[in-house]
């Protein structure tokens, strides 16, 4: 609901807010020129001032000191009134007054689109869209990143997703700013909260006497320093009952001309106060630099509109149409879907429909549409994303505090099934919560907590395999994940691996397949998709449905997809691969990995990995140009069986690519595991991580869990874990 109304108001709103924070933007760069311009008059009083410019310019009628601190004075030249900027130091009239036309026709353009009322209303409008969409995008924030206290953590997500939030997070305590000030000044303007100053005006004041002071010599007026002035008013020497007004940054009077007292003095109200500093953050003017913050702030709008509305168009176009979805009060199978990027539907979609064809009533829908179940429901479904720390994804967030209210169930069986990541410290952890919750209920659990890693389709379908033995229906699960376009790869080199031909591991290089002729290979195309070494490629096999990933150990700057594959047995897309010759070509895409890069800067990388998980290791070390600190330590059966890239690494060595070299054999005389030889570098590794490294993990499961847990050890007693890495981005694993 919250991303919906989210989303909506963007929508409709960008364009309005685009052009008012544009020109926000641009606005704020004046009060900071206007102050590197003005003449400062630091520690002036108002009565040297006057004195100085009366006895320079005898026909002034009024000062008025600009935010920026600027002092113009008003003045008659014969007939004619001039306006000049005044040197505070001399009281001479430096130049001639003229603010600027574009500046005025800006402030025109945002505050009333260059119209009047109705542009007003339209900015006030904006404004409050504004501080809406600000604030609700800081709550969803915030829960997407597991709680308040994590607002500065690593923002994760696809491209987009970090793009928009990155972008977001410095900008919005300004944007906040910005827009709750707007709206002050809009409710103003249209009398909504009070201007201030209701005290009735000062009338029918006289001077006490006929002979003037000097002005230097007024005792007000030497209280108030320049730096105070709003505007000073001084009597016409023409008109004897003539007084002098003041406006302070503090209040406003008359004074005595003759005596230079105060004659009346009302200090500026509450509301007035407010306005006042309403307006300096708002606009900057007399806080030049916040002017410039928030300007910056405002930067951040086209791009958040933007990226934003792509992402809203995203989620409605991955939204599912589920076919013969059983109306709720027939159903008697509940499969309620907890998603937050649309994901796990497709998965539901496909569950959904095998059920039905089972010959189940099926009613699906989001886990916030919980309700107690009617008296024909017998089994409750739950398929659930987890996000933040192990928290409800958006279409859940209601689940548990309804659940919490409802009656509690009998005769209703209920499985859970978790989707993840398992480099999250709490993988599928809301998953868990919504079982034990459900159990907690008093509902029958048909077997414990499902996960599913990184929306892994095998994994996918072995729970399904379980639940249709559970439920006693055979399910025919036809799960089609939608594919991205394919490009064809030819594969261009291939070295292999290994004592036995069935479980060989081959390097092979693809380069772009060149179509035979055509204006393309003319323009030097067909080009090889975009990719960064540690990206995923995504293989079918022919004749395959769904695809297999390989981790890229080149990136697209190469000029090859490099993968290492290790033949399964029984495997059909690694047998495909390993199978092919120089010249064959293949279908594949590309899934970025975003989370499997290695952190900007120069701390040290620890590489860890075992088999085919070297690939994506040695292309960062490949591409370590400067020379960072890079230590690998990598596992195989033994030196002369699937030692992978063995003699590039002793020359990436010597190239001080790589610092040092660890390796594990299994099968010689000297076993060991990678974790072995971590534990027996403890110490060097412990103080490689206080100096602030990074550990990166590739292989399979199982030696990823070993080297887990070896590193838990190693950090022991150094108040890190290797949890806490994970929250901070600096452990990361690529597991299969
Ligand atoms: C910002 C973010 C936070 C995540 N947090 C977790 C987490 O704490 N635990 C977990 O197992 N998976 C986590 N994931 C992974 C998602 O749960 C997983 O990708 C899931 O398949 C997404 O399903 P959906 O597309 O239906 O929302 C997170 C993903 C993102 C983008």
């Amino acid at each position: 609901m919250l991303r919906t109304l989210h989303s909506i108001p963007a929508l409709i709103a960008s364009l309005l807010l685009v052009l008012v924070a544009l020109t926000g933007s641009v606005l704020s760069v004046f009060p900071a020129f206007e102050r590197a311009g003005a003449t400062g008059a630091s520690g002036v009083d108002v009565a040297t001032l006057a004195g100085r410019v009366s006895a320079r310019l005898p026909g002034v009628e009024t000062l008025v000191r600009q935010p920026s601190g600027t002092i113009v004075a008003y003045h008659m030249v014969g007939s004619e009134q001039r306006a000049s900027v005044i040197d505070p130091a001399s009281g001479e009239a430096v130049a001639a007054y003229r603010p600027s036309a574009t500046q005025r026709w800006l402030k025109n353009l945002h505050r009333k689109l260059l119209l009047d009322d109705p542009g007003r209303v339209a900015t006030g409008v904006a404004a409050a869209f504004m501080l809406f969409i600000v604030l609700s995008g800081l709550m969803l924030f915030a829960r997407r990143m597991g709680g308040w206290k994590l607002l500065l953590g690593r923002v994760r997500g696809n491209t987009l997703q970090r793009l928009h939030n990155e972008s977001a997070r410095p900008a919005l305590a300004g944007l906040v700013l910005s827009a709750a000030t707007g709206l002050v000044m809009s409710l103003a303007t249209f009398g909504l909260i009070p201007e201030g100053g209701d005290a009735d005006p000062f009338l029918d004041l006289r001077p006490s006497g006929a002979a003037r002071m000097a002005l230097a010599q007024m005792a007000v007026l030497q209280s108030v320093d320049v730096s105070r002035l709003a505007q000073l008013k001084l009597a016409s020497p023409d008109d004897p009952s003539d007084v002098i007004e003041l406006e302070t940054a503090d209040g406003a009077g008359v004074v005595d001309p003759a005596t230079g007292t105060w004659l009346a003095y009302r200090a500026l109200d509450g509301w007035q106060r407010l306005h006042a500093t309403v307006r300096m953050l708002h606009t900057g003017e007399g806080l030049w630099w916040l002017g410039l913050v928030l300007g910056a702030s405002s930067l951040a709008v086209p791009l958040l509109a933007a990226t934003g509305f792509l992402l809203w168009l995203r989620r409605r176009q991955s939204l599912p149409r589920l076919a013969n979805n059983a109306p709720r009060r027939d159903a008697d199978t509940l499969l309620l879907i907890g998603s937050e990027t649309h994901t796990t539907w497709g998965f539901a979609t496909a569950l959904h429909a095998a059920l039905t064809r089972a010959g189940l009533r099926v009613h699906a829908a989001p886990m916030n549409d919980i309700e107690t179940p009617h008296d024909g429901v017998r089994r409750l479904l739950v398929l659930t994303a987890t996000y933040g720390d192990g928290e409800a994804p958006e279409s859940a967030r209601q689940f548990l505090p309804r659940l919490a209210r409802l009656a509690a169930g009998t005769g209703v069986a209920f499985a859970v099934l978790g989707f993840g990541d398992r480099q999250f410290p709490h993988f599928c952890g809301y998953a868990h919560q919504v079982h034990d919750a459900l159990a907690a209920t008093g509902l029958e659990a048909l077997g414990e907590t499902g996960t599913v890693d990184r929306q892994s389709e095998p994994e996918f379908r072995q729970w399904c395999k379980w639940l249709g033995e559970t439920l006693g229906v055979a399910l025919d699960i036809r799960y089609q994940p939608l594919l991205p376009r394919t490009t064809a790869l030819e594969l261009v080199s291939r070295i292999d691996y290994g004592a036995d031909p069935q479980t060989l591991t081959a390097v092979l290089r693809f380069a772009p397949r060149a179509p035979a002729r055509g204006w393309r290979t003319w323009l030097g195309l067909p080009r090889l998709p975009k990719f960064e070494t540690g990206d995923l490629l995504g293989v079918v096999p022919p004749g395959g449905a769904s695809p297999r990933y390989y981790s890229l150990v080149s990136a697209a700057s190469d000029g090859v997809a490099e993968i290492c594959v290790r033949r399964q047995p029984g495997g059909i897309c690694s047998g495909y691969l390993t199978g092919l010759s120089p010249g064959a070509a293949i279908q594949a895409f590309v899934r970025p990995h975003e989370s499997f890069r290695p952190a900007a800067g120069a701390a040290p990388l620890i590489l860890i990995g075992a088999g085919t998980g070297i690939g994506p290791l040695i292309g960062f070390i490949r591409h370590n140009s400067a020379r960072r600190p890079m230590h690998l330590y990598f596992g195989a059966r033994s030196a002369e069986d699937g030692f992978l890239y063995r003699d590039e690494l002793d020359g990436l060595v010597d190239d001080c690519r790589l610092r040092t070299l660890t390796t594990a054999f299994s099968r010689s005389a000297d076993r060991a595991y990678v974790q072995d030889r971590l534990l027996a570098d403890a110490g060097r590794l412990r103080a490689s991580i206080v100096q602030g490294a990074q550990v990166m993990v590739c292989g399979g499961r199982q030696m990823a869990e070993g080297v887990a847990h070896a590193w838990d050890r190693i950090l022991e007693g150094s108040g890190l874990s290797v949890a806490q890495l994970r929250t901070q981005g600096r452990y990361v694993e690529d597991v299969y």
